[in-house]
């Protein structure tokens, strides 16, 4: 297994908070049906991440396992101030008071008295952009009160986005989206970029993984000739290389310790080039599909 000892570099965010530019998910890899008893198996795994020095921990209410997140990063040693640790608020009812709610419910299972990150899971929820505006005046007291130190979104869209900004004192650092070869969200990263909204990535892996095979495969495989690498850390390289975050994960520690070949190399503007064009011939959305209709491209 390679021991690169790698610290891996952080992105500035609107907030003048720090993101490290890869993050570890609880998601897909460790989600459970239900809260239920406290899985051993995550625990080891998210320890083993944080050993690897995967700093930056992406959890969710949604993911049902914030107990077992809470108890790796205690049993892991490492200095609270060294993580970046993000949950998620899945979906609240429009009702004042819910998303404080959630966020103490998640601080205590965590057992931690602030997140680095707090997320609104997504925008589905929202029965009107006067729901979206609340919910995000929520987030922003949340913010003042000290629980969190940056607040962001999920899964919003510009309509989205639109809608919070009409009212927002503070804007969003964080959107979190799907975000690989096959789904590049151009207007929406537009839209980012005018309004210093930071992108993190779900999914990065996609194009190589549960969309493969396509057409960047050709494409990936030159690179990962030329720098000796794997797809994934191929993949992991063209987000970082376009200042997006990726947020993967594994159960596997051998791909875990991988990935961090993708701090080592960088895709020169060409490499990424060719990469969009050949993604650009597929489309293909992993998550929430049926919500992102009429325009699941958005
Ligand atoms: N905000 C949101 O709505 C969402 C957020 N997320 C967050 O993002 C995190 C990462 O999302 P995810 O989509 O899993 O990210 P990735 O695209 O990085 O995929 C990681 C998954 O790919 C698998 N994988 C890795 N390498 C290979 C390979 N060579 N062949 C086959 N499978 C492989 C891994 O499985 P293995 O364990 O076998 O290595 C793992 O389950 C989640 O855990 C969650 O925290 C995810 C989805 C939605
Ligand atoms: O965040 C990703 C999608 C998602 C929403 N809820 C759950 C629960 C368990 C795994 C993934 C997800």
């Amino acid at each position: 297994m390679a021991n690169l000892n790698i610290t891996i570099p952080a992105l500035k965010l609107n907030d003048g908070a720090s993101i490290p530019m890869l993050g570890y998910g609880v998601g897909t890899a460790w989600g459970k049906k239900e809260e239920g008893k406290v899985d051993q198996a995550i625990i080891d795994g998210v320890k083993t991440a944080i050993k690897l020095g995967y700093y930056h921990l992406d959890g969710a209410e949604s993911y049902k396992n914030e107990t077992e997140l809470g108890r790796a990063i205690k049993e892991s040693g490492v200095d609270r101030s060294k993580l970046f640790v993000t949950t998620k608020v899945w979906e609240p009812t429009g009702q004042t008071g819910d998303i404080e709610r959630a966020l103490k419910e998640s601080l205590k299972k965590l057992q931690l008295d602030y997140v680095d990150l707090y997320l609104i899971h997504s925008p589905f929820w929202a029965k009107s952009e006067q729901d979206l505006q609340n919910g995000w005046a929520e987030m922003e007291a949340l913010q003042k009160a000290g629980l969190v130190k940056t607040i962001g979104v999920s899964n919003y869209r510009p309509q989205d986005l639109d809608a919070v900004l009409k009212t927002a004192k503070v804007k969003p650092a964080v959107n979190q989206i799907e975000f690989h070869p096959y789904l590049q969200r151009l207007e929406l990263l537009e839209y980012h970029k005018k309004h210093g909204i930071a992108t993190t990535a779900y999914g990065p892996l996609t194009a190589v993984t549960r969309a493969a095979p396509g057409p960047v495969d050709d494409v990936i495989a030159g690179l990962e000739k030329k720098y000796a690498v794997s797809a994934g850390e191929i993949s992991l390289r063209w987000c970082i290389d376009q200042d997006i975050v990726p947020i993967t994960t594994s159960s596997k520690e051998q791909r875990l310790s991988d990935y961090l070949r993708a701090l080592t190399f960088k895709l020169n503007p060409a490499e990424i080039k060719q990469i969009n064009e050949a993604g650009q011939q597929k489309h293909f959305r992993g998550f929430w599909g049926k919500k992102f209709e009429p325009d699941s491209r958005l």
